[in-house]
């Protein structure tokens, strides 16, 4: 059976292909180096505790230095040709900031398209927090980001984040499941124009929207996104 391959436009922002073995193992060192990174706010241990946890994480820290890392030129040159395995798909997306599974600084926050809309969920534990008690705002920020990215996923073209608008209107709780939404309010030759919400419980904390610019070309909506241009606008 031949491999499938990946292309490096066509991957889901912010979803990754099925782990391969060596991602499951990736995913499961990460949970416990965030759980060791929660353990460490406020941890009550005395300086002597301290110095020996220290040198264990040192002796691991140069065990992982040992192993280098997979090239990141070699696997977007794959990706960028259509070429790339499964293996380098996961490498571009299970490290994501926030959402990506195998990443430490990951809750980890899951996006999916629902329909027209970007949905995300995330729990934020006490590493990710702002005022007491409370996420950050710059992490929501980091999540608004990721999540309208994804908007990208209904259109041809990949860009950057050209503008993010941020209104904040409650403090966001930590250790509570927070929800996010995403919609695509129009397409402008290269930029994208987005919207996005936040939710505790039935409590909207956040508002936003932000525009994508297209590294080249303009944005185009996928054929089966085209229900999605306004009726003066062409897809
Ligand atoms: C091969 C791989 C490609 C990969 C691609 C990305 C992968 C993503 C990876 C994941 C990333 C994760 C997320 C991250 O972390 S993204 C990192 C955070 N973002 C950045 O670092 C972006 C930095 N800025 C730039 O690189 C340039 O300024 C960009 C590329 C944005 C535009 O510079 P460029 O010279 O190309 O554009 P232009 O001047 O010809 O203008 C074109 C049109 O756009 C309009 N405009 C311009 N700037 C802005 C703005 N800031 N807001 C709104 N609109 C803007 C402009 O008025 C014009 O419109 P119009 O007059 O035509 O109507």
């Amino acid at each position: 059976m031949t491999e499938q391959t990946f292309n490096y436009f066509d991957l889901p922002i912010g979803e990754s292909p099925e782990p391969t073995p060596v991602s499951e193992q990736r995913r499961e060192l990460a949970r416990e180096l965030l759980a060791i990174s929660e353990q460490l706010v406020r941890l009550d241990a005395d300086e002597s505790a301290l110095a020996d946890y220290t040198a264990q994480a040192r002796a691991l820290r140069e065990q992982l230095e040992s192993h280098g890392h997979r090239s990141m030129r070699d696997i977007l040159g794959r990706l960028i040709t259509g070429q790339g395995s499964r293996q380098d798909a996961l490498d571009m997306a299970e490290f994501e900031i926030l959402s990506g599974p195998a990443s430490p600084l990951s809750p980890p926050m899951t996006l999916w398209l629902d329909g027209d809309t970007v949905r995300g969920s995330a729990t934020f534990g006490r590493v990710f927090m702002g005022p007491p008690g409370k996420v950050h705002g710059g992490v929501l920020a980091l999540a608004l980001d990721m999540l309208m990215a994804k908007t990208q996923d209904f259109v041809t073209g990949l860009g950057m984040t050209g503008t993010l608008n941020i209104r904040y209107l409650a403090p966001t709780p930590l250790n509570t499941e927070i929800r996010f939404e995403a919609r695509l309010n129009r397409l402008e030759g290269r930029k994208l124009f987005v919207e996005a919400k936040v939710f505790a419980g039935d409590t909207q904390t956040v508002e936003a929207t932000g525009i994508w610019v297209s590294a080249r070309g303009d944005y185009r909506l996928r054929d089966r996104f085209a229900h999605l241009a306004p009726a003066d606008q062409p897809a």
